[in-house]
């Protein structure tokens, strides 16, 4: 089945980039069912990879974590409005990490659980990940979420990936470079080393 949600070890850590990058590797669309910011990932997605994309369910302005953004904009997100779409294959990005609240009561993880998809990990290759990696898979687990694997961002650090397969018991899926120009033609041109999944 190709189809994953992704998610990370929190904001910034290159999710929408490795969307991008599922994308094209498995010819997917594109859903990310809530945005905060005035920045959208959905065009960032489609700039890169031309994926047919579903629009978010909830794009708040301000760019904080998903139960705040609804607050300020007078609304509140509620879990049975996130619906997932039909289409095959899929990629759904969340925000933020796992942890996040989207409400007064729910997080990420219960949206992750809502929809029931197997789950990939983007996570840095910077010192402090094999922490955040670690606390990630535990949480993920602890919900009995199916775990694709990890993907990381960044240069290569053997310590922390051997230390994330070893103790996290998860295959890193594959490594994305830190690209100098980001564009359309140098992720192709990465996804195209791509093999296995
Ligand atoms: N492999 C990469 N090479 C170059 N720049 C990257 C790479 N991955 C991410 N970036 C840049 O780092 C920043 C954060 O990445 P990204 O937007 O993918 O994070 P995110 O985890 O999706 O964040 P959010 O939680 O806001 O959705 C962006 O400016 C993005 O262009
Ligand atoms: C605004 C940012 N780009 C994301 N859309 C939302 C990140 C929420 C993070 C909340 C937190 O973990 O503190
Ligand atoms: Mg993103």
């Amino acid at each position: 089945m190709k189809k994953a949600f992704v998610t990370g070890t929190g904001t910034g850590v290159g999710k929408t980039i490795v969307s991008a990058a599922l994308c094209l590797h498995w010819k997917a669309s594109y859903f990310k069912p809530i945005q905060t910011g005035l920045d959208s990932d959905t065009e960032t997605v489609q700039r890169l990879t031309g994926a047919p994309a579903v629009p978010p369910r909830h794009h708040f302005p301000e760019p904080v974590s998903p139960h705040a953004a609804a607050k300020l904009a007078g609304a509140e997100i509620q879990l049975s409005d996130l619906q997932l779409p039909e289409t095959n294959p899929l990629v759904v990005e969340g925000a933020g990490g796992v942890m996040v609240p989207i409400n007064g009561q729910h997080l990420m993880l219960d949206v992750m659980a809502h929809f029931g998809l197997p789950v990939v990990v983007v996570a840095s290759t910077q010192l402090g990940t094999i922490n955040h990696t670690l606390l990630t898979l535990q949480a993920l687990r602890h919900r009995n979420l199916q775990i694709l694997g990890v993907v990381q961002v960044g240069e290569a650090e053997p310590t922390g990936t051997q230390a994330i397969e070893h103790y996290g018991s998860v295959p890193i899926l594959f490594r994305l470079p830190l690209f100098s120009e980001l564009t359309p033609a140098s992720l192709t041109a990465f996804v195209e080393t791509l093999h296995g999944f």
